[in-house]
């Protein structure tokens, strides 16, 4: 029989790419060594920029500055390309060009793939050397021991509320806000299996768990939740025990090698987690003024009538908005409790530092947790 040539099976040819696309590229390409050259010239100047920071002795991460970038970017930016697309790649940028003028170190609840590796890329950029610690408390301590510049910690969530440990923490820490930024949290069902067959405990981060309660009620009603000290540490166990799943990000599946046995378990569509950036005041200035800025408190009153007016009153007189209010039992066994107060506004407006001041003296317990740029997207 004579050698037929081997046909490709229909479908598996690159049709002739058609001059006017070949065009095109050949212009996308020479914009890209454009762009290259423009953000080689940008990263030399942010050298410079580090080069007088060294010299000042001042710190080289602005938050303030980089909110600013964005935001001028963002008000300014005629398309199409979207707005909600300037913040990462604005970031990225940023990230790059903050690594060439010193190493950012950023701590934060790991091991690899968790939410917090998440957020800590998302709001730092990839160009960081990460901290990875068994827990909240851990990340609190390297940041104040000096392992880390930066911690990144879970403060609240849209379906489970506050994050109780972070917040106790805040009472009595050294270690003041920067920063905030959120993201939105989808659980999956991961597993070494690609089925829901004999299940029999799935680990996860308690908070993990609670935002999937009504899901694995529903679907995994035998299986034992086994709480574990993060969402990739159960991933982590999964993937050693075919007996057991994790809940946690996509991210998390691809680096434990297991499969997405049901994607987006939250009883909550629009799960979102907000994290607090941290660092030592010793050796990072707090953020100046950007314009668009949060200052968060924690305040205690004496049990008596009228002390949540006296909290209200002063921020009413001076036209300063609250963002949020969560009180937290202190644990006196008074029926006393803490308040967890976020302001609009930072203390250099004059109206923000008259309200705080008047606030002070109606607490028996006063804490500025942090005053930073409100979250940028
Ligand atoms: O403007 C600065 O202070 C810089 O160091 C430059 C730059 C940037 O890349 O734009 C980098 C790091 C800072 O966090 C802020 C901004």
């Amino acid at each position: 029989m004579a050698d037929e040539p081997i046909q490709p099976p229909p479908g598996d040819t690159q049709p002739a790419a058609q001059p006017a696309l070949l065009a095109l590229r050949d212009q996308i390409d020479a914009l890209d060594r454009d762009l290259l050259a423009l953000l080689n010239r940008r990263a030399s100047i942010a050298l410079q920029v580090g080069e007088i920071k060294k010299k000042e002795g001042s710190v080289v991460f602005r938050p303030e500055r980089e909110a600013q970038v964005i935001d001028g970017l963002k008000a300014g930016n005629p398309g199409p390309l979207k707005n909600d697309n300037i913040a990462p790649i604005w970031r990225e940028i940023m990230s790059a060009c903050r690594a060439l003028e010193t190493p950012t170190r950023v701590a934060y609840l790991g091991p690899a793939g968790t939410f917090s590796e998440e957020a800590a890329l998302g709001y730092f950029g990839s160009s960081i050397v990460r901290v990875p610690c068994a827990s909240i408390d851990e990340v609190f301590r390297n940041t104040s021991a000096g392992v880390a510049d930066f911690g990144v910690v879970p403060v609240e969530n849209s379906t489970e509320g506050m994050v109780a440990r972070s917040l106790d923490i805040f009472l009595t820490t050294p270690l003041f806000i920067i920063g905030e930024t959120s993201l939105f949290v989808r659980h999956n069902l991961l597993r070494k299996d690609n089925s829901l067959d004999a299940i029999e405990a799935v680990c996860a981060h308690p908070q993990a768990l609670a935002q999937c309660h009504e899901w694995l009620s529903l679907h995994l009603p035998q299986a034992e939740r086994r709480p574990v000290a993060s969402n990739a540490e159960g991933a982590r166990q999964a993937g050693q025990d075919a007996r057991l799943a994790g809940i946690a990000s996509v991210r998390a599946a691809n680096e434990y090698g297991l499969h997405v046995v049901a994607p987006a378990i939250q009883d909550d569509a629009h799960n979102r987690t907000r994290f607090a950036i941290v660092t030592d005041p010793h050796r990072h200035p707090a953020p100046k003024a950007s314009g668009h800025d949060c200052t968060s408190l924690v305040v205690s009153v004496n049990n008596r009538p009228g002390a949540m007016y006296d909290i209200l009153a002063p921020l009413k007189k001076h036209g300063v908005s609250m963002s949020r209010l969560e009180s937290r039992p202190a644990r006196s066994g008074q029926w006393e409790y803490y308040f967890f107060i976020d302001l609009q506004g930072h203390p250099d407006e004059s109206r923000v530092d008259q309200a705080m001041k008047e606030l002070r003296e109606a607490c028996a317990f006063f804490k500025v947790l942090g005053t930073y740029p409100v979250d940028v997207h």
